[in-house]
Protein backbone atom coordinates (compact mmCIF):
# COMPACT_ATOMS: atom_id res chain seq x y z
CA UNK A 1 0.00 0.00 0.00
CA UNK A 2 1.32 3.22 -1.05
CA UNK A 3 2.33 5.80 2.04
CA UNK A 4 -0.37 8.50 2.29
CA UNK A 5 0.89 11.75 1.25
CA UNK A 6 2.41 14.44 3.89
CA UNK A 7 -0.31 17.03 4.69
CA UNK A 8 0.37 20.56 6.13
CA UNK A 9 -2.01 20.62 9.13
CA UNK A 10 -2.66 24.19 11.70
CA UNK A 11 -3.14 23.33 15.05
CA UNK A 12 -4.53 25.98 16.96
CA UNK A 13 -6.60 26.20 20.50
CA UNK A 14 -7.99 29.75 22.10
CA UNK A 15 -6.59 29.24 25.89
CA UNK A 16 -9.99 27.05 27.78
CA UNK A 17 -9.84 24.78 24.91
CA UNK A 18 -5.35 24.23 24.68
CA UNK A 19 -5.60 21.45 27.27
CA UNK A 20 -7.88 19.28 24.99
CA UNK A 21 -5.81 20.30 21.74
CA UNK A 22 -2.92 18.97 23.52
CA UNK A 23 -5.17 15.74 24.81
CA UNK A 24 -6.19 15.19 21.22
CA UNK A 25 -2.80 15.53 19.89
CA UNK A 26 -1.37 13.43 22.11
CA UNK A 27 -4.47 10.76 21.07
CA UNK A 28 -3.41 11.15 17.57
CA UNK A 29 0.77 11.50 17.79
CA UNK A 30 0.46 8.56 15.21
CA UNK A 31 -1.07 10.68 12.47
CA UNK A 32 -0.01 13.81 13.22
CA UNK A 33 3.46 12.62 13.67
CA UNK A 34 3.42 11.89 9.58
CA UNK A 35 2.52 15.19 8.75
CA UNK A 36 4.26 18.93 8.96
CA UNK A 37 2.25 21.07 11.57
CA UNK A 38 1.97 24.35 12.26
CA UNK A 39 0.77 26.07 14.90
CA UNK A 40 0.53 29.41 16.89
CA UNK A 41 2.75 30.34 18.92
CA UNK A 42 1.22 29.33 22.37
CA UNK A 43 -1.00 26.07 21.46
CA UNK A 44 2.23 25.23 19.64
CA UNK A 45 4.63 25.21 22.55
CA UNK A 46 2.34 23.46 24.57
CA UNK A 47 1.90 20.87 22.01
CA UNK A 48 6.12 20.75 21.94
CA UNK A 49 6.04 20.22 25.78
CA UNK A 50 3.49 17.03 25.31
CA UNK A 51 4.97 15.67 22.00
CA UNK A 52 8.96 17.39 21.52
CA UNK A 53 9.56 15.01 18.60
CA UNK A 54 6.85 16.53 16.50
CA UNK A 55 8.09 18.28 13.12
CA UNK A 56 5.99 21.51 14.36
CA UNK A 57 6.48 24.95 13.08
CA UNK A 58 5.45 28.00 16.24
CA UNK A 59 4.07 31.06 14.38
CA UNK A 60 3.45 34.41 16.06
CA UNK A 61 1.02 34.05 19.04
CA UNK A 62 -2.62 34.57 17.74
CA UNK A 63 -3.52 37.51 18.86
CA UNK A 64 -0.09 39.03 17.73
CA UNK A 65 -0.54 37.92 14.04
CA UNK A 66 -0.19 34.08 14.45
CA UNK A 67 -3.96 33.64 13.35
CA UNK A 68 -3.33 35.58 10.02
CA UNK A 69 -0.34 33.73 9.89
CA UNK A 70 -2.05 30.47 9.58
CA UNK A 71 -4.48 32.71 7.27
CA UNK A 72 -1.88 33.65 4.96
CA UNK A 73 -0.97 29.52 4.29
CA UNK A 74 -4.73 28.69 2.94
CA UNK A 75 -4.63 31.89 0.92
CA UNK A 76 -1.25 30.33 -0.36
CA UNK A 77 -3.07 26.96 -0.57
CA UNK A 78 -0.25 25.79 1.53
CA UNK A 79 -2.26 24.03 4.33
CA UNK A 80 -4.30 20.81 3.57
CA UNK A 81 -6.46 20.20 7.06
CA UNK A 82 -6.98 23.27 10.04
CA UNK A 83 -7.80 22.21 13.80
CA UNK A 84 -9.29 24.57 15.32
CA UNK A 85 -10.40 24.63 18.99
CA UNK A 86 -12.67 27.66 19.34
CA UNK A 87 -14.00 28.59 22.65
CA UNK A 88 -17.39 29.41 22.43
CA UNK A 89 -17.90 30.78 25.64
CA UNK A 90 -15.29 33.57 26.36
CA UNK A 91 -14.68 36.61 23.96
CA UNK A 92 -11.41 36.74 22.41
CA UNK A 93 -9.54 40.37 21.93
CA UNK A 94 -8.77 39.26 18.39
CA UNK A 95 -11.63 38.30 17.22
CA UNK A 96 -11.68 39.77 13.87
CA UNK A 97 -8.42 37.81 13.35
CA UNK A 98 -10.25 34.74 14.61
CA UNK A 99 -13.41 35.40 11.98
CA UNK A 100 -10.60 36.42 9.01
CA UNK A 101 -9.45 32.42 9.52
CA UNK A 102 -12.63 30.85 9.81
CA UNK A 103 -13.09 32.09 6.56
CA UNK A 104 -10.06 31.16 5.17
CA UNK A 105 -10.20 27.34 6.21
CA UNK A 106 -13.75 27.72 4.99
CA UNK A 107 -13.06 29.57 1.82
CA UNK A 108 -10.30 27.25 0.79
CA UNK A 109 -12.44 23.81 1.56
CA UNK A 110 -9.91 22.18 3.59
CA UNK A 111 -11.20 19.28 6.03
CA UNK A 112 -11.44 22.17 9.60
CA UNK A 113 -12.59 21.13 12.90
CA UNK A 114 -13.51 23.25 15.47
CA UNK A 115 -14.53 20.65 18.25
CA UNK A 116 -12.80 17.61 19.23
CA UNK A 117 -15.55 14.95 17.38
CA UNK A 118 -15.08 16.94 14.09
CA UNK A 119 -11.41 16.23 14.26
CA UNK A 120 -11.62 12.57 15.80
CA UNK A 121 -13.56 12.56 12.33
CA UNK A 122 -11.31 13.88 10.48
CA UNK A 123 -8.30 11.53 11.36
CA UNK A 124 -10.67 8.71 11.26
CA UNK A 125 -11.26 9.52 7.64
CA UNK A 126 -7.71 9.95 6.72
O1 LIG B 1 -5.37 33.08 19.74
C1 LIG B 1 -5.34 32.01 19.23
C2 LIG B 1 -6.37 31.61 18.27
O2 LIG B 1 -7.26 32.65 17.94
C3 LIG B 1 -4.26 31.07 19.52
O3 LIG B 1 -3.04 31.73 19.75
P1 LIG B 1 -1.99 31.12 20.76
O4 LIG B 1 -1.77 29.71 20.39
O5 LIG B 1 -0.75 31.94 20.61
O6 LIG B 1 -2.61 31.27 22.13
Amino acid sequence: MPAAALLAIGLVAHDDKKAALVDWSVAHQAFLSRHRLYATGTTGGRILQALPDLDLTRLRSGPLGGDQQLGALLAEGLLDMLVFFVDPLSPQPHDVDVKALIRMATLADIPFACNVATADLIVAGR
